[in-house]
């Protein structure tokens, strides 16, 4: 779904370079060069979000700010100077930011909020506090920025709620609370998730200066004072999901395979000793098996490592058809491997006898040139759990179905 912007500026040039950086996130953008385009607009179409210069001729006083907030459409508003009767006038609408046109960092800032708000609708924030006042105050100031937002009235209530939601980012606590302190509470999340899954923002009305470090100590990222600044409260927050999602970022990027986007060797490794715990406590069997393509060497000499890439990604991607539930990882050169975890040996060799025909009959798809190949597969099913071992045994059976002349599944 492309979300739609309404862009209120009367100065064109300045309306094209607020469009090009709307198009370049992927909104689609309407401009009013005053407020009665504006209005026409508006009574017509529904936007995400509107970007408001504060001055327009048939508004010098701010008038389009009430007309968007009105329309229920979050309003970031332009000013060319933040004097203090403009201020007065921004701080009473419940506006999501202004932005000092003469700063020279305002449209680089303009694209950041842009970005945030598709991302914020993804964002789930648990907000906790004893009094329901509190609660929905930051809750309407959520809103604003578009985050999920799940509530709960003490310490209690958020764990268990943390339990049964576990995509929660961001937790804001109050501190004194019934049951369970604030501070009290974030050992406890402390205790069961890390720093790079969620954030924490402690805040109290207290005036104990040791709080906050009580808070810091306890495992929270970062301190609000109530009563806190709206702007204050919005930067703490958005600097905290930036930092989880820059975390999550560089997680995705280090347990992934550059060429072909599978998981890496390293992933595979980690999330198999995980599940094979799991597997042994439970005296469950094991299963994996080992892809190999067929004289994959002879493809990269008569082609060229490029075309060699080629059939690389475009058996990646088959594999997700394929093994939709299982663990397909690349573990280097042109070798795979797939956990089945607990999967029947009937059920893992049927999929895999399945997969072999499948490649055998539609190889040719996955290169320009049309180069046809097929793959070994060597499976091993049994109470193995260490990852290592398990590879080993189903290397040895790989070495079997190569030796056996290719093309085979051998188990
Ligand atoms: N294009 C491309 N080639 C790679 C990559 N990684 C490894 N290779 C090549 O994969 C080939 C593996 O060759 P071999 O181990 O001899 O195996 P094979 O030719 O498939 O022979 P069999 O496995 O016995 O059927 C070598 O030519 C490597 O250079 C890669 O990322 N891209």
């Amino acid at each position: 779904m492309t979300r739609k912007i309404l862009i209120i500026e009367d100065t064109p040039t300045i309306a094209r370079v607020q469009k090009h950086i709307a198009m370049k996130i992927g909104y689609d953008a309407d401009i009013a060069g005053s407020l009665a385009e504006a209005k026409e607009l508006i009574s017509k179409n529904s936007y995400f979000c509107a970007v408001v210069d504060f001055i327009l001729p048939d508004a010098p006083r701010g008038e389009a700010v009430p007309c968007t907030i009105e329309a229920e459409i979050p309003t970031i508003v332009m000013t060319g100077s933040l004097d203090s009767t403009t201020r007065d006038t921004v701080e009473k609408y419940p506006i999501i930011d202004y932005i000092t046109k003469e700063n020279k960092q305002a449209y680089q800032y303009l694209e950041k909020q842009l970005q945030r708000l598709p991302r914020n609708e993804n964002v789930k924030v648990l907000v906790v506090d004893d009094s329901a006042a509190t609660r929905r105050h930051i809750c309407s100031l959520l809103s604003r920025h578009k985050y999920q937002i799940l509530q709960a009235s003490d310490g209690i209530e958020a764990l268990a709620m943390l339990e049964k939601t576990p995509d929660i980012a961001v937790i804001i606590t109050d501190n004194e609370m019934p049951n369970m302190n604030g501070d009290e509470l974030c050992g406890e999340i402390r205790r069961l998730y890390s720093n790079d899954e969620k954030a924490i923002i402690g805040i109290s009305g207290s005036d104990a200066s040791h709080l906050s470090t009580r808070f810091l100590k306890n495992g929270a990222n970062d301190y609000l004072r109530k009563p806190f600044n709206n702007e204050e409260f919005y930067c703490r927050l958005s600097q905290n999901v930036d930092m989880l999602e820059q975390i999550a970022t560089i997680r995705l990027q280090a347990n992934t395979d550059f060429l072909t986007k599978l998981p890496n060797r390293r992933y595979f490794f980690e999330e198999t000793t995980k599940s094979l715990k799991k597997i042994e406590k439970s005296s469950q069997v094991s299963s994996l098996a080992m892809l190999d393509i067929d004289h994959f060497k002879s493809i990269n000499d008569t082609h060229g490592h490029d075309v060699g890439d080629e059939v690389l990604k475009g058996l990646s991607i088959c594999f997700a058809k394929y093994f939709e539930k299982q663990l397909v990882a690349r573990l280097g050169g042109e070798e795979f491997a797939v956990y089945f975890g607990e999967t029947s040996k009937e059920e893992a060799l049927k999929r895999l006898e399945g997969f072999r025909h499948f490649i055998e009959l539609s190889s040719s798809e996955f290169s320009n040139l049309k180069i046809k190949f097929t793959i070994s597969i060597g499976y091993v099913h049994g109470p193995v759990y260490q990852i290592d071992e398990l590879l080993k045994q189903a290397d040895i059976k790989l070495y079997e179905a190569k030796e056996s002349g290719r093309n085979i599944v051998i188990s």
